[in-house]
């Protein structure tokens, strides 16, 4: 279940100053310290490779436990690390790198890896690794045959292969891109590494007052842009640890992709207003809504999770928010929820989904999702769409969301739900969205953003209004 929030940012290709081959790195990759592989033995110089082979090995042994598909990528990473403190960020950060090049393209990789000597495991490590240090540096710590093997690989056309193991797709998800209009563009988009979306918070700050402060400081290496659509957004190259920047501790700055941003923005919400975000999760969408609030009348953040909404609570503080209500409901005919019915002048369903779209940042979902969890995600979203759909006042807005960009979970939900809510219209997104994002272009009248379009995640957003009050 994706729940819409950006993983942990991951550090971009730009970002990256790597030392050369010869020059001495401690275990952390800092220069200066000589790192010693033998670890026992006195410190000195290490062995030609020495960090390359420890390097690959932490690789293999890092996808030894992710692809065991136990848990998603990024906390099977955690896991992992947790049992090995003595490990510095940038060595965290080159085995993630590594791992998610090896998620991102696991299809074309184990069919690379069908040759070779060794153990698979091995040889996806030495793929990943090669596009994250880069095949002359990784070649110092592989044996001859190794090497000689991926410079064969890394010599292959991948044009010549087919289509779903050039892009990587396990076979069910390239059946149903058939579906999708341009969908080789869109899943070649979705194989690159997204940049890290930053929000300024609209009732603390100006975007370009925070922005010109990011680029005329120490953050003006992580180059800081303007998005191109959300007038809230920010845009950073790098992985850096925006939770310690000044502007993030006083709540001026928040981590939220630009397709959250413009899909929040979807919903309109007003000073004084009763609005629900009636699939609040930890909040990410919640926190944008309430400051379009001012932070008046009131916000309820409905989730079934009592942990993920114990993650929202401090980020509501930080952003100076106290509209918000947290509140804990049922899946079914809760009480407080029943409350409501016909009373919230805006209420929006960031509903639980395949999360396909946040491939990027995701890359692990290819291959933990699967044709029978799409079948109980579309279940839950209609049933979910129902239940919010009748706290809407008349003349009231509701906005369905996902992060998908499967037809099924997207606008085949919708339309199922029109059919049978006729006191229900759907509102056209280019309308809405106009003046506040005048460069977004989008096709039809929902907020449908493309990674190959749009650069964003794949988002999708229904605007419905309440027309008369059912029966
Ligand atoms: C896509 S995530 C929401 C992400 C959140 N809106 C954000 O922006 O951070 C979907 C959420 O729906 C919640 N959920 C699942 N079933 C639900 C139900 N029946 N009613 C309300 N929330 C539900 C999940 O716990 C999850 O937090």
């Amino acid at each position: 279940m994706s729940d819409h929030q950006q993983s942990r940012p991951e550090r971009g290709r730009s970002d990256r100053k790597r030392p050369s081959s010869s020059t001495q790195r401690n275990e952390s990759g800092a220069r200066g310290r000589p790192y010693d592989a033998r670890r026992d033995k006195p410190s000195g110089p290490p062995e030609p490779g020495a960090i390359a082979q420890r390097r690959l090995e932490q690789v293999a042994s890092a996808l030894g436990e992710v692809l065991q598909w136990k848990h998603p990528a990024d906390l099977a990473l955690t896991r992992w690390a947790r049992t090995r403190p003595k490990m510095g960020s940038r060595d965290r950060a080159e085995i993630r790198e590594s791992v998610f090049d090896v998620l991102r393209h696991l299809r074309q990789y184990r069919n690379w890896a069908e040759s070779g000597v060794g153990p698979s495991t091995r040889r996806l490590a030495i793929l990943g690794l090669s596009t994250a240090i880069g095949q002359q540096e990784l070649s110092l710590g592989l044996a001859e045959d190794e090497r000689q093997w991926l410079s064969h690989i890394r010599s292959l056309n991948v044009e010549g292969l087919p289509v779903g193991v050039r892009l990587s797709l396990p076979e069910w998800l390239e059946e149903r891109l058939t579906q999708i209009p341009e969908s080789y563009k869109l899943m070649q988009a979705m194989n690159e590494q997204a940049l890290l979306d930053l929000r300024v918070n609209p009732m603390k700050a100006e975007r370009d007052t925070v922005l010109r402060q990011l680029q005329n400081g120490p953050m003006a290496r992580f180059k800081p842009v303007a998005m191109p659509f959300s007038p809230w957004g920010i845009r950073i190259e790098g992985r850096p640890s925006v939770a310690v920047w000044p502007q993030y501790e006083k709540g001026e700055l928040e981590i939220q992709e630009e397709g959250s941003q413009l899909l929040t923005a979807l919903l309109e919400p007003r000073r004084g207003e009763m609005v629900i975000d009636y699939c609040a999760g930890a909040g990410g969408k919640s926190l944008l809504l309430g400051a379009l609030m001012r932070s008046t009348g009131r916000l309820y953040a409905f989730d079934v999770s009592a942990s993920r909404l114990s993650k929202a609570k401090p980020r509501f503080a930080r952003a100076g928010l106290s509209n918000v209500v947290p509140v804990v409901i049922q899946e079914e005919g809760d009480q407080r929820v029943r409350r409501l019915h016909g009373k919230a002048h805006r209420v929006l369903v960031d509903a639980p989904c395949s999360g396909l779209g946040t491939l990027r940042r995701n890359p692990d979902l290819k291959w933990r999702q699967h044709p029978q969890a799409l079948e109980q995600y579309t279940k839950m979203q209609a049933d979910i769409l129902e239940q919010a759909a009748a706290c809407v006042a008349p003349g009231g807005r509701l906005v369905y969301a996902t992060c998908s960009f499967l037809p099924e979970e997207n606008e085949q939900q919708v339309q199922a739900f029109l059919d049978k809510h006729p006191e229900f219209r759907l509102l056209d997104a280019r309308e809405i969205l106009k003046d506040k994002c005048p460069a977004l272009a989008l096709e039809g009248p929902y907020l449908n953003l493309r990674t190959d379009r749009h650069q964003t995640d794949c988002f999708f957003g229904a605007a419905l209004e309440r027309i008369t009050e059912s029966a």
